[in-house]
């Protein structure tokens, strides 16, 4: 049998982890290629192809696609390989608080019988938050802490004098609709808890820069008719991009796995 392809959107951090990794493992899976469009560098290593254009990628058939660049990469490519009947794993899942953007995507999946799979990413609990929600929440609260260098290139930056920061320090407070959209690269996680919970409007996000952290942190505390519980993940970041943590890169390959295994845990 031949392996299936299996093709990443970006070239970045999380899709050379996700490369490695695979190619480490004993599933026989590995990345095919990815798809950068010509603008952006990105050169293919050996056994590995690079697409520049979507319909290109469309020609080749790939099996899987894994969503691994930006939120616009999201808007602007998936719906389109969804339509062409193309099963995506979708990793920058910041970009499902815009309403319009679920309705596209969810109508391109419809119309080409594909699924759009959003990981988990770097964090844990989600399978509580999705049965807790049945019975009904009162509350879900997400806190994230990072070192300030992690929130280099963020709206952090103007509030808080980020290489000099001496203690903890929060700097947003609020819901996971500006989170989700205010920080792309480093809040894709309330996005993850807002849909498997309460939504984006009612899920409260305080965020913080804490020069003290050694990696980064996620915490979730869910209250409701279920009971409680409260989760705290202590992530080590990917060597190659501090904002990102090793378990989002983890997650993105036990997605992969997981669409290819036949038993589903
Ligand atoms: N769900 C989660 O828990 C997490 C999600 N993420 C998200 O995953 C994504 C990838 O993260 P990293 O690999 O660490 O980022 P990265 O910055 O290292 O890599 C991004 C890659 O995407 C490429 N790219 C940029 N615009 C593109 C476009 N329009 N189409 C195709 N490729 C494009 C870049 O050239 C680069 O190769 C980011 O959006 C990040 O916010 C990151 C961490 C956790
Ligand atoms: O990887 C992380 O720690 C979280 C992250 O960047 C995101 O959710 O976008």
């Amino acid at each position: 049998m031949t392996s299936p392809l299996i093709v990443s959107i970006g070239f970045g951090a999380m899709a050379r982890s996700l490369a490695a990794s695979l190619e480490k493992g004993d599933s026989g899976l590995h990345l095919g290629g990815f798809l950068v469009p010509e603008h952006l560098p990105n050169d293919a290593p050996a056994g590995m192809q690079r697409w520049n254009s979507v319909d290109e990628l469309i020609a080749a058939k790939p099996d899987l696609v894994i969503e691994c660049a930006t939120h616009e990469a999201v808007r602007e490519t998936v719906p389109q390989l969804l339509e062409a009947g193309i099963d995506v794993v979708i990793v920058s899942i910041g970009a499902l608080g815009d309403a319009g953007t679920v309705a596209r995507i969810e109508a391109a999946a419809k119309t080409g019988r594909a699924r759009a799979i959003a990981v988990s990413g770097a964090i844990g609990g989600l399978d509580v938050l999705r049965s807790a929600k049945l019975a009904g929440l009162d509350s879900v609260a997400y806190i994230g802490r990072k070192p300030p260098t992690a929130w280099k290139g963020t709206p952090a930056e103007q509030l808080l004098d980020l290489p000099n920061l001496k203690e903890a320090t929060v700097f947003y407070e609020g819901d996971a609709v500006e989170a989700a959209r205010d920080y792309p690269k480093n809040t894709n996680v309330t996005a993850a808890v807002a849909l498997a919970g309460l939504g984006f409007k009612d899920t409260r996000v305080r965020l913080i820069a804490d020069p003290a952290a050694s990696g980064n942190t996620h915490e979730l505390e869910a209250k409701g008719a279920f009971g409680s519980f409260h989760i705290l993940l202590n992530n080590k970041p990917l060597p190659e991009n501090p904002k990102t943590s090793w378990l989002a890169a983890l997650s993105v390959e036990q997605a992969v796995l997981r669409h290819f295994s036949s038993l589903e845990v």
